[in-house]
């Protein structure tokens, strides 16, 4: 089994409630972006970053540096991004994804949701974490 990272920026808990879900179905616990830190990315197999749409359709700023810090480490290695989202369409996602893969990350699936996680997307976010740490 791959040892998974669920790291996770959430002003709400919109984003912890959805990094909670993922983490737990790849058999780990979801961590604050603020406990974590890019020398700590040898440690993992896959990945798992989220963060909501702030400011306007961009990630949270500490967030932000932190994702770059840690992009330029996770190679090959698949990984998943993620976030709640209120009025907007997602454009801070494919900004973000597009973003990540300049960095030359494998981002293998994105994953969004509005507001609070609803049923479909517990389901959803169970089975990005299967497939992460598979
Ligand atoms: C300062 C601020 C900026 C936001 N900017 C956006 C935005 O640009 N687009 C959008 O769809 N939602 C935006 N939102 C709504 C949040 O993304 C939404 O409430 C989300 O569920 C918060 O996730 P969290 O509970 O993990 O913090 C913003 C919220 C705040 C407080």
């Amino acid at each position: 089994m791959s040892k998974v990272a669920v790291v996770y920026w959430s002003m709400t808990g919109n984003t912890e409630a959805m990094a909670k879900e993922l983490a737990s179905a790849a058999g780990t616990e979801a961590i604050e972006s603020s406990e974590f830190s890019a020398d700590m990315c040898d440690q993992y197999d896959a990945f798992a970053f989220g963060c909501p749409a702030m400011g306007d359709e961009e990630l949270d700023p500490d967030f932000e540096e932190l994702f770059n810090d840690c992009a330029g480490k996770l190679g090959q290695k698949p990984t998943a991004l993620f976030g709640s989202y209120d009025w907007g369409t997602g454009d801070w996602m494919e900004t973000w994804k597009q973003n990540a893969e300049a960095e030359g990350v494998n981002v293998i699936e994105t994953f969004i949701c509005n507001l609070e996680p609803d049923d479909d997307a517990l389901e959803a976010l169970r089975g990005l974490g299967a497939k992460l740490s598979a």
